[in-house]
């Protein structure tokens, strides 16, 4: 196995040119398959709400909803480096409170990072979580737990002035000491300037290939999302087509009576059977 993907990696990955591959997981098999893959970041992400939970948005995720998910993720890992998303308002109140939340992530959820969206104006409360020893992930561009502000999943700094506010974010947040910045929805060459402009690594999802790195929902990739799937996806398989045909397949041999024939089945006479 290569060796365990730290926030030293990241920064190596960044300066070598080298892509940074990641994923979202929220359960135990998934996670595990991605990281036997290599991928090298893995996000438990509040789209949990949207992708598993059946919410129309992020905002309804609790802190609770994420330690549980983000413990069956940790548990599956041994590679990737696995980053968990901080709730909507659980980061906002006061500094105590986003610190305490920040320390549930990584000592009862085993997360290695917490990332949270926003920029100046959350930069101070970056700085005492990473002063504290937790690694943080910025997030810029579309957040999804503004969506109310922004008024709906669009595609942010196309403006020159709000991209100027964006461009300015990334580098306040760089100051205040994150260790990678996921880019949602921007123009690439937003997200180049941005790229070429601060230390860390800066991962992308619907901003373009100039990025150091790439992140998806696992679950638009796949294919088994029910519902709007966001225009920057491609779709790399479709598990949806293959778990109906299972599926189908057990129902019609239930029906019939075909499943479970003798070699799923126990019997009085036959030791041999598991
Ligand atoms: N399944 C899923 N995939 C995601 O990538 C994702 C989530 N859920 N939930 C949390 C956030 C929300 N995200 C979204 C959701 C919708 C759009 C979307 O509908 N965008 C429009 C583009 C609008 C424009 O042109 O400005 C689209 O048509 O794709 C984008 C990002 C990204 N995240
Ligand atoms: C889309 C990614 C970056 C995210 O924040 C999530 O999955 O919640
Ligand atoms: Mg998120």
């Amino acid at each position: 196995m290569e060796e365990k993907v730290t926030t030293l990696t990241l920064r190596k990955f960044k300066k070598e040119g080298r892509k940074i591959v990641a994923l979202t997981a929220y359960d135990f098999p998934t996670a595990k398959i991605l990281d036997n893959c290599g991928i090298d970041m893995i996000l438990v992400g509040d789209s949990l709400g949207m992708v598993v939970l059946g919410y129309q948005s992020t905002i309804p995720v609790t802190m609770e909803d994420m330690i549980h998910h983000t413990k069956a993720v940790s548990k599956a890992v041994n590679r990737a480096f696995v980053v968990a998303d901080m709730p909507f308002m659980s980061y906002h109140i006061s500094k105590e409170q986003a610190m305490t939340n920040a320390a549930k992530l990584i000592a009862e959820g085993g997360a290695e990072a917490i990332k949270l969206e926003g920029g100046e104006e959350i930069a101070p409360i970056v700085k005492a979580i990473v002063d504290a020893g937790i690694p943080v992930v910025g997030h810029l561009g579309l957040t999804p737990q503004s969506v109310h502000q922004l008024g709906g999943y669009k595609v942010q700094g196309k403006e020159k002035e709000k991209a100027k506010k964006i461009f300015n974010d990334a580098k306040v947040l760089d100051q205040a000491g994150i260790c990678a910045l996921v880019l949602e929805s921007i123009p690439m060459e937003l997200a180049k300037d941005i790229t070429e402009n601060i230390q860390v690594p800066t991962i992308g999802i619907g901003a373009g290939p100039y990025c150091d790195g790439q992140i998806l929902v696992t679950h638009d990739m796949l294919g088994i999302t029910q519902g709007h799937r966001p225009k920057f996806v491609k779709q790399y398989a479709d598990i949806e087509k293959i778990m109906i045909e299972g599926i189908n397949a057990y129902i019609k041999e239930v029906q019939q009576g075909l499943f479970p024939d003798e070699e799923h089945s126990f019997s009085l006479e036959k030791r041999e059977n598991k």
